[in-house]
């Protein structure tokens, strides 16, 4: 955010970096695209929201202006990364929305949130877009931190799938998300992946 610009997103942005990075080989968050890394680019797009935070290792990636929060359960992957940023969010703003992303989506945008803030309805607690094939993706969604029981029985039953978080969803249709930000779900879990969108800036 801009020094002396207000927030333009009611929206607390919470970002999760760690994992293994198996598919990619190196520590992904800090792969370079374009001078910047994966994790810098998707912080970029969380810039507007009013909270910012980092859900990452102790200490593993810098990021000025992000709370830095630690993962509740270690290594449990992004659902454990989730229960974590809804905790926070309630414990440093109260009850509300949550943006998730993960590092692997370079090219969220500030539009992409915006859309999915605007697609919020009454009674709904999360917000997720299609992909082309018109599945549901549980990263870059929007989550109510209502779910934070429903988030802790999944992990405390020994569940790790992520997109069993997602309850009363508003779903996004793939035509929207292309329109406003035409490569927000392209996903870089591999080098190739990396290197198909250096390809198509
Ligand atoms: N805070 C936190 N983030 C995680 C954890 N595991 C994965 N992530 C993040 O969750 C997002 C999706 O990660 P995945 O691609 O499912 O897992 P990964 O470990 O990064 O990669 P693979 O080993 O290839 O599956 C990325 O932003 C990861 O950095 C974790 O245990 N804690």
């Amino acid at each position: 955010m801009t020094p002396g610009t207000t927030p333009r997103l009611d929206l607390v942005g919470a970002l999760t970096a760690g994992g293994r990075s198996r598919r990619f080989g190196t520590d992904k968050a800090l792969a370079r695209l374009e001078g910047r890394t994966l994790l810098e680019h998707v912080a970029a797009s969380l810039e507007d929201c009013r909270v910012r935070l980092l859900v990452a290792p102790p200490g593993r990636y810098p990021l000025p202006g992000w709370l830095p929060v630690p993962d509740t359960r270690p290594d449990e992957g992004p659902l454990g990364a989730l229960e974590a940023a809804l905790l926070a969010a309630e414990r440093h703003v109260g009850p509300g929305w949550v943006a998730f992303a993960g590092v692997d989506l370079p090219r969220l945008t500030p539009a992409y949130w915006a859309l999915l803030a605007g697609a919020r309805a009454p009674g709904a607690r999360s917000v997720l877009t299609l992909d082309a094939a018109g599945r549901a993706q549980p990263l870059g969604a929007l989550y109510h931190t209502a779910l934070l029981p429903h988030v802790s029985a999944l992990l405390d039953a020994g569940e790790r799938r992520l997109r069993l978080a997602a309850r009363d969803p508003v779903t996004v249709p793939y035509k929207a998300i292309t329109w406003v930000s035409p490569q927000a779900l392209h996903n870089v879990n591999t080098p190739a992946d990396l290197a198909a969108l250096e390809r198509t800036p």
